[in-house]
């Protein structure tokens, strides 16, 4: 029997997410190729490094690192772990990258993150989002620190199996089947759509007053009139899900909430973007959702006051 070629796999922005999931991937045994950009000397000179109070300390080195796209080797699976902010730049460098037949995974926060890259793709490439459960920040060129969880979902969007069942099955189960391999939890998911408004329970409240507050989860946690306004929060992205065709149950919104009591303080991707003065993914964890709960007759009006202090804060920030 001939044994199946290992796919190669390339990390689209090595950040806290491309460089956890990449560097767990590569130390697994696979082939797996990173693209950087402002920390590539960096990488390149001394490696990834991931300290994780899950998997302990762990190095990569040498790195097979890029700073151009056009360098790297064509890819069988790519995961795409950039900022949604930059996403209109983003398809030529997927393009460039892709093996034909390639599966692309978008691993970023946000609702329909996957729609305005779908546009720019090839048709032949299969494009999956990958819901990212996990706490990670970089705290030096080339470091993340792995505070929490680590589960990654995948879901199919878009690409030449989505008329058929069984292939689109076989593309998600086999790209959860590569993390599993490489020691991360990892299920398929039905419905992508509905899974990223489920994701958005979270990352509305808690993404957003970090920044406005100036707060990591402890302290917003603590204080009776900050758990009052996530709660608040939660419950109108709740609303906004049901209003677009999405059950979310009520007690979703409480499990996330005290899965958050139980997290050592943790500063969402958010705060660190608003703290090196990159721009806030505001359009994907806000205006999208607001926009499509707003299509269908649904006012989030405290998610909607959030969104212009943020955006307030955004423009301050530039
Ligand atoms: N951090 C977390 O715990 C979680 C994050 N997410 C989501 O995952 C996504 C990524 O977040 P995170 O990893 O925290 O972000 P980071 O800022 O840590 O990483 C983004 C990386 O992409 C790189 N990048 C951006 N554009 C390019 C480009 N054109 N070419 C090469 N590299 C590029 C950046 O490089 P440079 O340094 O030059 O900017 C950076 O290294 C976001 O959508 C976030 O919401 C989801 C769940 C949890
Ligand atoms: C904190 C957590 C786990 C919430 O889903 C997360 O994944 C995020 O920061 O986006």
């Amino acid at each position: 029997m001939t044994q199946a070629t290992p796919p190669r796999i390339g990390i689209i922005g090595t950040g806290a997410i491309g460089g956890f999931y990449g560097l767990m991937l590569a130390r697994a045994g696979f082939d797996v190729h990173f693209l950087l950009r402002s920390e590539y000397a960096a990488v390149n000179d001394r490696g990834l490094h991931l300290n994780s109070v899950v998997h302990g300390a762990l190095s990569l080195h040498p790195v097979q690192a890029y700073a151009r796209a056009s360098d790297m080797p064509p890819c069988d699976w790519l995961l795409v772990g950039t900022k949604t902010t930059g996403n209109l730049e983003l398809a030529p460098i997927i393009a460039q990258v892709a093996a034909p037949d390639a599966k692309v995974v978008v691993l970023q926060n946000g609702l329909d993150v996957e729609d305005s890259l779908r546009e720019h793709l090839p048709g032949s490439l299969h494009l999956l989002g990958g819901l990212c459960y996990i706490c990670v920040h970089r705290s030096a060129p080339g470091v993340v620190e792995h505070q929490a969880l680590g589960r990654i979902n995948l879901g199919y969007h878009s690409g030449s199996a989505i008329n058929d069942d069984l292939r689109r099955q076989g593309i998600v189960e086999e790209g959860a089947a590569l993390f599993r391999q490489a020691g991360i939890d990892s299920q398929a998911m039905a419905n992508l759509h509905q899974a990223r408004w489920h994701k958005l329970v979270w990352n509305v409240p808690y993404n957003g007053l970090s920044v406005l507050l100036g707060a990591g989860t402890t302290a917003l946690m603590a204080d009776e009139s900050s758990r009052e306004l996530i709660q608040a929060l939660m419950a109108e992205v709740v609303l906004g899900a049901q209003a677009c065709g999405h059950e979310i149950a009520e007690s979703y919104a409480e499990q996330m909430f005290t899965m958050t009591e139980s997290l050592t303080d943790y500063w969402p991707s958010m705060y660190h973007d608003h703290l090196h003065k990159r721009p806030l993914e505001l359009a994907a964890i806000y205006a999208r959702p607001l926009a499509a709960a707003k299509a269908a007759g649904c006012e989030l009006p405290r998610m909607q006051a959030l969104y212009q202090a943020l955006s307030f804060i955004d423009r301050r920030n530039a």
